[in-house]
């Protein structure tokens, strides 16, 4: 799995909880806890964190890692009958050492595959058989790039269905500092407002309170932009037509165990998701959904350089 360009270890985590790094030549990295399938870690080739991870985050099951890049399946958030996020993580996940080939070329990339299959336990609460894999790649650039195949495997010809994301943190300098682009009017349904239906109005979208929203039929690019560090995150994403945007300002974060009160001013989840209309597998069928992020310095696509931004004075 290692190669003198790239390298790919298992080791012991926090608690003795496995994890793989993923490290690039020109020294980028990545951490993935295989409780989870959990990406916990994505630093630069400088070694700043780009992710968040709380302070608080308890690395112990059955509760999910606070921050990082959860894997929210088979249900996202409160939209069905299981627990929030579903199960997936909060599974123990296994390495994948023999995936089926994947159409793009990881070679030169440092990259681990892993696989989640239900317990009988989990066929309890929701009977389907599956297999997840889940790949995550290390760029030569030091992009972080997640692809993941869900096959239906029931053997009783039921299809089934799902909502999806990947609840990513980003870590950022200020959030009062933050804007995202790529969202402005469209429409998203408001989770503070009982998920009514909206369209988001103006310019690009800035931080003053509690956020939570699920940006409907999105763009395949989406940038984060962190005035004070001069970064933009930019995430990709192929097979996810929502985002969600999620900050739990002051009140929510003081209720939240595993967070710290001020932690919320030095996070921003952007979730590439499928939340308003599921994915449904009939028995065979795969479906495929990939998040791609890079990190570049803020001038290089914070609109500043389009001279229709200028003219508009934004
Ligand atoms: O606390 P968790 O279960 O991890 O959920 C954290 C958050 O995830 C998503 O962003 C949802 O839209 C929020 O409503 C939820 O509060």
């Amino acid at each position: 799995m290692s190669s003198e360009r790239v390298s790919v270890e298992l080791c012991k985590g926090i608690n003795g909880l496995d994890k793989v790094v993923l490290r690039e030549v020109r020294g980028s990295s990545a951490e993935v806890y295989l409780y989870g399938g959990q990406v916990t870690s994505w630093k630069n080739d400088h070694g700043e964190e780009l992710l968040f991870v709380s302070n608080k985050a308890i690395f112990k099951p059955p509760k999910a890692i606070r921050g990082g890049i959860p894997i929210c399946f088979p249900q996202f958030a409160s939209h069905g009958s299981l627990e929030q996020h579903g199960f997936a993580r909060n599974r123990f996940w296994t390495i994948d050492n023999d995936p089926p080939p994947f159409p793009t070329n990881s070679s030169n990339k440092a990259f681990v595959d892993l696989i989640l299959r239900p317990s009988e336990e989990d066929m309890k609460i929701w009977p389907h058989s599956y297999e997840f894999r889940l790949r995550v790649t290390l760029g030569s650039g030091g992009d972080l790039m997640l692809t993941s195949r869900i096959r239906n495997t029931n053997t009783d010809g039921k299809s089934f269905s799902f909502t999806f994301a990947y609840h990513t943190y980003f870590s950022v300098s200020d959030i009062s500092e933050v804007r995202v682009e790529g969202l402005e009017t469209l429409d998203y349904l408001d989770n503070l407002k009982e998920k009514q239906r909206f369209t988001e109005q103006g310019d690009a979208i800035t931080f003053e309170f509690e956020v939570d929203k699920i940006y409907l039929s999105t763009p395949t690019k989406i940038a984060i932009l962190d005035h004070e560090k001069k970064r933009t995150f930019v995430l990709r994403k192929d097979g996810l037509p929502d985002a969600v945007v999620w900050n739990p300002w002051d009140r929510k974060a003081k209720a939240m165990a595993d967070f710290g009160d001020d932690e919320y001013k030095h996070m921003l989840c952007v979730e590439a998701a499928a939340v308003e209309k599921p994915i449904t597998l009939k028995p065979g069928e795969e479906w495929r959904g990939r998040q791609e992020l890079s990190a570049v310095p803020s001038s290089y696509c914070s609109g500043q350089l389009d001279p229709q931004r200028v003219l508009l004075g934004s």
